[in-house]
């Protein structure tokens, strides 16, 4: 079920098209990622998502709510973890999540909040002495208070250390895991790969891609590299005949076989194996999603 619908979504400021004519649906337990460039127009879409601007065409509803005309109903089903936000130097961890728990009458245990973002030995100290990762966990430790159907975090990951980040990925996935959905908008694309189900990529305004990362590595004309370890290297066996493939080259223990069609890989397998060798690791080396986002955001881009 779409928790998440945009139709025809377009914010104009003045001459400059922000977001022109969005079209998503986003699923209940979905973990979305939403990529662009500088200015291509997440923040405008988020803040209509969340009220805070108006959109002047197109609507954009959370669990059937307009936040246009039902504002209330959509911020005590969403937790938010915005771009920019600011906390109170003078009080501690604590306290805000103390006043968070009590804005949304909510009768959850500070304590556990702060253990899950890993704030339970900095609790007790005010939050003007917190490092920027450490007001980052703050934040979204304060996001995810009220048990939100929908979570919008705006580049989560600002500040955190890998540590920060291997556990914030590990709380996204449970909140997925129990049915909540999850937006969000990062630059940080090896994160996005390793955590989202589908990512959308908007390009000055306008949606161009919507997929999982492996259906646009299929969509994309991509490159991939095949490592076969094997017992030992057969001489060549026409593998370079297969369509698909680019190039292969022979080291003393493998063969690396650079493929433009992913279907090509078990042929490929088939031939080393035709010549009595033996394949005793396998490794793919794909494209990552940086290359993919950069292929399709300057040119390469999907029909
Ligand atoms: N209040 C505003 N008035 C005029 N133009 C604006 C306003 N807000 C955004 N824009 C323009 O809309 C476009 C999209 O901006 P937006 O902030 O949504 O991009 P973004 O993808 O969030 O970028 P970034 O990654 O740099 O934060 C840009 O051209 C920006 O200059």
């Amino acid at each position: 079920m779409a928790v998440l619908e945009i139709r025809n979504l377009t914010k104009r400021f003045g001459k400059t098209t922000a977001v022109h004519d969005l079209d998503l649906d986003i699923n209940e337990g979905e973990v979305f990622g939403f990529l662009g460039q500088n200015g291509a127009g997440k923040s405008t879409t988020i803040d209509m998502l969340l009220d805070f601007i108006r959109p002047t065409d197109g609507t954009a509803t959370i669990s059937g709510h307009n936040p246009q005309h039902d504002p209330r109903t959509v911020r005590e089903n969403i937790g938010i973890l915005p771009d920019a936000y600011s906390l109170y130097d003078q009080l501690t961890g604590r306290e805000h999540i103390e006043f968070a728990i009590t804005m949304n009458e909510s009768e959850e245990d500070p304590d556990a909040i702060l253990a899950r973002v890993g704030l339970a030995t900095a609790s007790d100290r005010p939050t003007g002495s917190y490092s920027k990762g450490m007001r980052q966990r703050l934040a979204f430790g304060m996001a995810l208070i009220g048990d939100p159907s929908v979570l919008i975090l705006d580049e989560p990951s600002t500040g955190l250390d890998p540590n920060g980040v291997e556990e914030m990925r590990t709380i996204i996935r449970e909140e997925a895991d129990n049915g909540t959905t999850v937006f969000f908008s990062s630059h940080i694309l090896d994160q996005v790969e390793a955590i989202c189900d589908r990512v959308g990529i908007i390009d000055d305004g306008k949606l161009i891609a919507v997929d999982t990362v492996a259906g646009l590595r299929n969509t994309v004309n991509t490159r991939s590299t095949l490592i076969l370890s094997v017992d030992s290297v057969p001489p060549s066996r026409g593998i370079s005949d297969l369509e698909g493939v680019t190039n292969v080259e022979y080291t003393d223990e493998a063969i690396e076989v650079s493929c433009t069609n992913p279907e090509v890989k078990s042929s490929v397998i088939a031939r080393v194996e035709a010549t009595g060798a033996s394949v005793t690791d396998i490794t793919i080396e794909q494209t990552s999603l940086a290359e993919l986002f950069s292929k399709i955001t300057t040119g390469g881009k999907i029909e």
